[in-house]
């Protein structure tokens, strides 16, 4: 467990909001179970929701803010992405809510920082924003595609079993995942998702793919730190030990990252 000396500035990790409209009015929020599983067994950390107005903000609001930060996490959301951030238009059937604030919002973020080479991990709908960031692009309903297996979550579940395990990935390459778990092949996931990686966008590499050959884990070679996971390693880390792995080898980026030490493999 990393403990907080006193004198020991903590970690600040930032955690992108989503627009949640309850009732008439709009909230910015985050998941419990993202902000927690930064801090399970990590008494360095301070996670910090980002609002998700990040390109309305001025400059000097934007630099002050990532002044502060030490990496950043892209969660999940029952959102989907708009599909013009890659060229597309909705089809028909594509009835999840939209978040365009979150959209914009992220795209802002993610553009600085990367100039300031932050490590980035990216969940889910955060994993998909990361490919389409580099020009790839999604299916907007995998389980109406030929071939691919139906990796949403039976809504009609206990919680528990939504999240719970869903089916294996395959794990590739010398990335992230190959060293944080070298002696295995593949590894159980959760699967709670309707759209998936069609096309990979530019200088990403597989770290994992689905039985049905979904890309579902993707870094780049090229930056310090960027992972993203199409699964929720967010999810109960004190019950499933490969997700708090995956969460600890992020937050060591950060640490890493904060003290002038790269993450590179
Ligand atoms: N909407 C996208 C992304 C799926 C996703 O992120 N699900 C998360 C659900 C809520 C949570 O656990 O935070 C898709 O359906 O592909």
């Amino acid at each position: 467990m990393s403990q907080l000396n006193h004198t020991t500035p903590p970690l600040m990790i930032g955690i992108c909001a989503d627009v949640i409209q309850q009732g008439v009015h709009a909230y910015h929020q985050a998941g419990d179970k993202y902000i927690r599983a930064l801090t399970y067994q990590q008494q360095d950390v301070a996670p910090v929701i980002l609002p998700a107005l990040f390109h309305e903000l001025p400059a000097a609001a934007r630099n002050k803010l990532l002044e502060g930060l030490d990496g950043i996490m892209l969660t999940g959301s029952y959102s989907n992405l708009h599909p013009s951030y890659y060229q597309e238009s909705e089809q028909e059937g594509d009835d999840a809510s939209r978040d365009p604030h979150r959209d914009a919002s992220n795209w802002a973020l993610l553009e600085q920082a990367m100039l300031k080479q932050l490590p980035i991990l990216g969940i889910c709908r955060g994993f998909q924003e990361l490919n389409v960031y580099f020009g790839g692009t999604l299916h907007h309903r995998i389980h109406t595609v030929d071939g691919l297996m139906d990796h949403r979550e039976d809504k009609s579940q206990p919680v528990d079993v939504q999240y719970g395990y869903a089916h294996e990935v395959q794990i590739a390459g010398q990335g992230w995942l190959t060293r944080w778990f070298s002696a295995r092949d593949s590894i159980r996931v959760n699967s709670i998702h309707m759209q998936g990686v069609k096309t990979l966008g530019q200088g990403l590499q597989v770290e994992a793919t689905a039985p049905d050959g979904l890309i579902e884990a993707f870094s780049r070679a090229d930056y310090p730190f960027l992972l993203a996971v199409q699964w929720h390693p967010e999810w109960q880390p004190a019950s499933y030990p490969d997700n708090a792995r995956l969460i600890q080898g992020f937050v060591q980026a950060c640490r890493d990252h904060k003290n002038g030490r790269s993450a590179n493999l």
